[in-house]
């Protein structure tokens, strides 16, 4: 086995299958039905240390590895989506940036906010600026020790719950120059200039809300600015780096969400009977169960690895490339699998009263939010043919200019 879990890491994930199955199983059709945050959740999650799993000792944290909160995510996501996406943030993305890249005045309260259960929000989307994610326009203007910030996000998750938030904005010093994207922290309960917009009816994982995120003449002070170490002009490939962690993430809940549907589908063929015997028994869909249980395990693996690589040289996050394949597989995959779970359960699988068609929709998120599967699929691509790939039409042809140059050169 590529992963030979440790006895440490076979007893976190005992412990934490047994509070999915315990506490969060049971409440994950409400809460979808709700469509209200599961503060419950969070407090057994926190009471169980699985919020700031990877805050280091020194914070207060157990110093836990990315692998180790994999294993969380999935055991949690396989019981509710929404409780899993709770544990990434409380562990990775904005978080990782912080512990990594803050002061330590940053990394105290970095830390103390998802040691006590706070799910941290990501601002990177925007109306015009999605995939499309450097075309950001939120600016955050430098005035003395301050900076002043203006724009809109949309899509961010946790909007109205989440306090403590990581806003990517456009950097522009005293005299108006642009020094490119960094990050900034503020806290919504301390800061009049960020207001929660509005929230958007999602498909799945509801229990979370989705929201616009404004900021009118939000005031930050320049100690809470997130100094990328590559300095503003590589500000966003730095922070993104960061972000790879929460890819991994990502991917993982997926992958839990068709764990959670797989298991369900091989219990019920044990036990629904048609024709006078289990419909376990009959090849069609035998042949689907080994399917789904053949990309399952390509996604675990792939995800593993991932999670391992910020071990590696390269770490402290996640590799890039492997985070982006990891994602891509998990992604598709589960809206594969829960699609066939679905169809394993036959017309109650289609029913509100079971949980196939929540895991159905909690999984189709993954293909989009994170990086859709078609730009990570150019992340990808730009890794293993190592070159930039510039998606506008003014890169494109700067650089096939560049291109025709040197070869026109070479001849
Ligand atoms: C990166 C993109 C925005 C592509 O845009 P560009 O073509 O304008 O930019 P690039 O030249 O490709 O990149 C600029 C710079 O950054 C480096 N980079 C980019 N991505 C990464 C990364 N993941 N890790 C490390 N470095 C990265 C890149 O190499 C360039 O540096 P160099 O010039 O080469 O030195 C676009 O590909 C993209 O990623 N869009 C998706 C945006 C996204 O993922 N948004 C997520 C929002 S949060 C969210 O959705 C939460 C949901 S969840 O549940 O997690
Ligand atoms: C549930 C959910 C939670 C989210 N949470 C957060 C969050 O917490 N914080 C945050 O900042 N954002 C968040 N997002 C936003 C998410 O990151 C964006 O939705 C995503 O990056 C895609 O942007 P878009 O929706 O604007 O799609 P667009 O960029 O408009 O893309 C539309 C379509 O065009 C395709 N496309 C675009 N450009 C290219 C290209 N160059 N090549 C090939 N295809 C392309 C896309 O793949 C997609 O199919 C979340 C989204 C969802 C759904």
């Amino acid at each position: 086995m590529l992963f030979d879990l440790s006895a440490d890491q076979k007893d976190l994930q005992a412990r934490a299958r047994a509070l999915a199955a315990e506490v969060i199983a049971p409440r994950a059709a409400g809460v979808d039905r709700a469509e209200q945050y599961p503060w419950d959740n969070v407090k057994a999650l926190t009471e169980a240390g699985f919020m700031g799993m990877t805050v280091p000792k020194e914070y207060g944290g157990p110093g836990r590895s990315y692998l180790d909160t994999v294993l969380v995510i999935e055991e949690m996501a396989a019981a509710c989506g929404v409780t899993g996406r709770i544990v990434v943030e409380g562990n990775m993305g904005a978080i990782s940036a912080i512990m990594s890249y803050g002061s330590d005045a940053q990394k105290k309260l970095g830390a103390e906010h998802v040691l006590e259960g706070d799910k941290l929000a990501i601002c990177i989307t925007e109306p015009d600026a999605g995939s499309a994610a450097t075309q950001m326009t939120t600016r955050a203007d430098k005035r003395g020790d301050t900076f002043i910030l203006n724009g809109k996000k949309h899509w961010i998750t946790g909007g109205g719950v989440s306090r403590l938030h990581l806003i990517f904005a456009r950097v522009f010093d005293e005299d108006g120059t642009e020094l490119g994207i960094g990050g900034f922290l503020a806290d919504k309960d301390k800061s009049d200039g960020l207001i929660i917009g509005t929230r958007e009816p999602t498909m799945g994982l509801r229990g979370i809300p989705e929201t616009e995120v404004i900021f009118q003449d939000l005031e930050v002070p320049a100690s809470m600015a997130l100094l990328p170490p590559s300095g503003y002009k590589r500000g966003f490939a730095d922070l993104m780096s960061a972000y790879n962690a929460q890819r991994v993430g990502a991917g993982t809940v997926a992958m839990g969400v068709a764990a959670g549907a797989y298991r369900h589908a091989l219990a019920f063929a044990g036990e629904r009977e048609q024709f006078g015997r289990p419909i376990a028994e009959f090849q069609g869909l035998q042949w689907m169960l080994a399917d789904m249980s053949v990309q399952l395990e390509a996604a675990r693996s792939l995800i593993y690895r991932a999670a391992a690589s910020a071990e590696g040289p390269n770490g402290p996050f996640p590799d890039v490339t492997l985070a982006a394949q990891a994602k891509i597989m998990a992604s598709e995959m589960a809206i594969k699998v829960t699609t066939d779970a679905l169809q394993v359960f036959g017309a109650r699988g289609y029913s509100r009263n079971f949980p196939m068609e929540r895991m159905q929709r909690d999984a189709r998120m993954f293909t989009i939010g994170g990086g859709t599967a078609q730009i990570l699929r150019t992340v990808v691509a730009s890794r293993i043919l190592e070159r930039k790939l510039p998606q506008t039409r003014e890169g494109h042809l700067r650089l096939a200019e560049k291109e025709n140059a040197s070869r026109l050169a070479a001849e």
